[in-house]
């Protein structure tokens, strides 16, 4: 019989049948509160719906909605005056915020949550549910989407920032002069990287639409940074002392990482022998590792979002991956972010 003490708090209930099949529309709420900026809006100081309304553009009646809806969920706080004011845990809603997470929030909610129209195929057959949902890849459908493209982009950016400030605290990059970012998207982990070790040249490799938005938007003010368009599973150029792959083998099938690592290993290899006087060029594979059995929602999101044969890796597959590629683990550290650094040579 249950006793008082272990009855579960309101915080602890599960949510009923009900309320679960519904979060989903809090979810879509989320993302369109994110798209107009609400955050930013009500961040310092609370407003009125009409307000806010007037700000965005937005139908009066179906904002003030809106609002309450997710003040239902915790995102804002209503004052005595019916004023909305963002609460102090959606802080990183605001796209000013230093943790920022208002594109993870877009891309998730929009994107991966039209993906998931395809999650009953997933479960039918273990295959990605991408394909069966919006007719194909994850990239490929980016590159037909510029929108959703964008706000992929902006959301891996929001995610390396912090990545990037770890990183490059560890030793290591003094005798670096050269820096090539391996799927580097639009190149804010490299950014951060540069920020910190001002002698640095970086060059980030991805996919041609995402290098021309990037450099677009850097506008050719930056000599050190580098946007080079690249078929990273067979295309990586020699030259780097200092190769990354982050947050990208996670996404893709052993067979599919193992080619990114091979090309990378020849790349490296390429360069040591131009330069036998060279210190040899290190490879640094950063990647949040799946391990424990809370992390099986992430897991069930890679299969549904990602390449077929994807499942999220753990140590000892990431090492059997590393090491197929002939790249030699010289050690693995575990960074305050959650992520894992493999440092490798060939
Ligand atoms: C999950 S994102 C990670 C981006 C970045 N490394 C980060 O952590 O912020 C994976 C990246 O791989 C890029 N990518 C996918 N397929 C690619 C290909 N065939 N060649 C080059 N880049 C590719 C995508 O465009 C995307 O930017």
């Amino acid at each position: 019989m249950r006793t008082a003490s272990s009855e579960p708090s309101s915080s602890q209930r599960p949510l009923g049948p009900a309320q679960l099949a519904a979060s989903g529309a809090f979810a879509r709420a989320l993302a369109v509160a994110a798209r107009l900026g609400l955050a930013d809006l009500t961040a310092t100081q609370a407003r009125t719906s009409a307000e806010l309304a007037a700000q965005t553009g937005t139908d009066p009646q179906t904002l003030a909605l809106l609002l309450r809806t997710l003040a239902m969920a915790g995102v804002f706080d209503i004052d005595d005056e019916g004023r909305f004011g963002l609460s102090e845990a959606y802080q990183p809603l605001r796209g000013d915020h230093p943790q920022s997470q208002r594109h993870v929030c877009i891309l998730v909610a929009e994107t991966y949550d039209d993906a998931f129209a395809g999650l009953l195929e997933t479960v039918r057959s273990g295959r990605s549910g991408f394909r069966p949902a919006l007719g194909t890849s994850l990239y490929d459908y980016l590159a037909a989407h510029p929108d959703a493209e964008a706000i992929f982009d902006e959301a891996m950016a929001e995610l390396a920032r912090p990545v990037a400030r770890a990183i490059a605290a560890r030793p290591g990059f003094a005798e670096a002069a050269m820096a090539i970012d391996i799927g580097g998207g639009s190149g804010a982990f490299l950014r951060g990287l540069l920020d910190a070790h001002p002698h640095l040249r970086g060059i980030c490799l991805d996919r041609p639409s995402v290098c021309a938005r990037a450099a677009q938007r850097a506008g050719g003010g930056d000599a050190r940074l580098e946007f080079r368009a690249a078929d990273v599973f067979s295309e990586v150029p020699a030259g780097g002392d200092l190769y990354l792959v982050k947050n990208v083998l996670y996404d893709w099938s052993f067979d599919s990482g193992l080619k990114l690592l091979t090309a990378a290993r020849a790349a490296m290899a390429q360069t040591a022998a131009a330069e036998p006087g060279r210190a040899a060029p290190r490879l640094l594979v950063v990647e949040p590792l799946f391990e424990r059995e809370t992390d099986a929602p992430r897991a069930l999101f890679q299969k549904v979002i990602c390449e077929d044969g994807t499942r999220g890796l753990d140590e000892a597959q990431l090492r059997r991956l590393i090491e197929a590629a002939r790249l030699r683990v010289l050690g693995v550290e575990r960074l305050e972010t959650g992520h894992s650094v493999f440092e490798c040579a060939p």
